[in-house]
C-alpha cells in the first residue's frame, strides 16, 4: 500500500520530509500540502510534489478524503490543534517536536489518543533512530554495568536573534530529554540549570551556554551542556559512565586526513546533515505503521513526558540554581 500523506507546515523541515518521502523512501506519496503562508506550500508543490493539492488550512488537509496520514511540521505552537484533529479523524500522525508547547497541551493529546483506543501519533524524536545512539544503547544495556552518570553536550554553531533563553530547553535540550530517558530506560525526578560565564557571541535575550543537571528515578546524574553559539560546528556528545566501564556516542563517520604535518577529521555544521539517516529511518517507520493504520516509535506519552520535563527545566532556568522536582502522572496502559 502507498500511504497518501498530507504535510502541514512547509518550512525547513516540512520541505526536507517532503523530499525524503518523494525521493528517498518507499511506501508513501505526498498528496496534500498546507502552510499559513500559501506560497510556501505552492512553491514546495512545484518543486517536489507536483501531484499534491494545496489546502488553505491544516484542518481542511486533515479532513481531505484522500489523505491517509498527516505530517505536522509547522511552528511548534500550532502542533497541538493539528494532532488533535488527526486523532479525531482517526488518521496516523507524525508530529515534529515538540508535541505541544505546554505539558497541558501534550496531556490533551494523550487523553484523545487513549480515548481513541490505539496509537496514532509518532513524535519526531529522531535520535532514537540514529545508528550511533542505537549502538550506544546496546552497550549501555549490556556492557558497562549500572549507569551512574551521563555527560552530554548539544552545540550549534549559531542561532538567530529570535532564539531566546527558554528555547535552549524547548527547542534544543528536548532532544536530550527524550533520548537520554530512552537510553537509560529511566525517568527524571528533578532539574537544575546553572549558567557559566556568558559567551560574547550570545544575543541579548539569550543566556549561552547553559548546563542542565537532571536526576533520574534510578539515581543517575545527567549533565547536559547547551551551547548554541559555539561557532566551530554542530556537535552532539554523549558519554555514559557505568559501574564497569564508560561508553561514548560514536562520532559521525568522516575521512581522516593526514596532511601538512597534521591529522584531522571535519566536524559537521548543520543538524540536517548530522541526523540525515535518522530522519530517513524514523519516517520509514512511520510509513510502515501508517500503512497498518497505527503508529510506533516515540509516542504521545514520550512527547508529554518531554513537555513536563521541559517545563521543569524552564522553571529551573528562572529560579537561580534551585532544584525543581519533576513528577509524572501514571502512564496509561496504551503506552506500557
Ligand atoms: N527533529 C528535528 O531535529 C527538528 C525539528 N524541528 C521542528 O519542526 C518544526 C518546524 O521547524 P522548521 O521547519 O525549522 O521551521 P520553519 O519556520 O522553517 O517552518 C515552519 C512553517 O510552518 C508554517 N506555519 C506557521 N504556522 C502555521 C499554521 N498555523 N499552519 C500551517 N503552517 C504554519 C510557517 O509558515 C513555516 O513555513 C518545529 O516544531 C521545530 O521544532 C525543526 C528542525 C529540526
Ligand atoms: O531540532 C533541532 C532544532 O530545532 C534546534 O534548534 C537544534 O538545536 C537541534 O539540534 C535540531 O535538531
Amino acid at each position: 500500500m502507498t500511504v497518501r500523506i498530507g504535510v502541514i507546515g512547509t518550512g525547513m523541515i516540512g520541505r526536507d520530509h517532503t523530499r525524503r518521502i518523494e525521493k528517498v523512501l518507499t511506501g508513501g506519496t505526498i498528496v496534500a500540502l498546507s502552510d499559513s503562508v500559501p506560497e510556501a506550500a505552492t512553491n514546495l508543490r512545484d518543486e517536489l510534489a507536483p501531484a499534491a493539492v494545496c489546502y488553505p488550512t491544516g484542518e481542511a488537509l486533515v479532513a481531505a478524503a484522500d489523505v491517509d496520514a498527516v505530517l505536522v511540521c509547522s511552528t511548534g505552537s500550532t502542533h497541538e490543534a493539528y494532532v488533535l484533529a488527526a486523532i479525531e479523524a482517526g488518521k496516523p500522525c507524525f508530529c515534529e517536536k515538540p508535541l505541544a508547547t505546554t505539558a497541558e497541551g501534550a496531556r490533551r493529546i494523550v487523553e484523545a489518543e487513549v480515548a481513541h483506543g490505539s496509537r496514532l501519533v509518532q513524535v519526531g524524536f529522531m535520535r532514537r533512530y540514529d545508528a550511533g545512539y542505537r549502538m550506544l544503547k546496546t552497550v549501555v544495556d549490556s556492557g558497562i554495568g549500572a549507569p551512574l552518570m551521563v555527560h552530554a553536550a548539544h552545540r550549534n554553531p549559531t542561532v538567530p536573534e529570535q532564539y531566546v533563553t527558554p528555547m535552549a530547553i524547548h527547542d534544543t535540550l528536548i532532544h536530550e530529554i527524550d533520548v537520554l530517558r530512552w537510553l537509560l530506560d529511566d525517568d527524571y525526578v528533578s532539574a537544575q540549570v546553572v549558567f557559566p560565564k556568558r559567551s560574547r557571541h550570545a544575543h541579548a535575550k539569550l543566556a549561552d551556554p547553559q548546563i542542565v543537571l537532571l536526576e533520574t528515578e534510578k539515581g543517575v546524574r545527567v549533565d547536559v551542556e547547551i551551547f548554541v553559539n559555539c561557532r566551530y560546528g554542530y556537535d552532539i556528545q554523549c558519554q555514559v559512565v557505568g559501574e564497569e566501564g564508560i561508553a561514548s556516542l560514536p562520532e559521525p563517520m568522516a575521512v581522516a586526513l593526514r596532511q601538512n604535518a597534521s591529522l584531522s577529521t571535519p566536524i559537521l555544521t548543520d543538524w540536517k546533515d548530522r541526523f540525515v539517516d535518522s530522519y530517513d529511518v524514523e519516517l520509514q517507520d512511520f510509513l510502515m505503521a501508517a500503512a497498518a493504520g497505527t503508529a510506533s516509535g516515540p509516542s504521545s506519552w514520550d512527547g508529554y513526558v518531554a513537555a513536563i520535563t521541559s517545563d521543569a527545566c524552564v522553571e529551573a532556568q528562572e529560579s537561580q540554581g534551585a532544584i525543581v522536582p519533576i513528577t509524572l502522572p501514571e502512564r496509561p496502559t496504551l503506552y506500557r
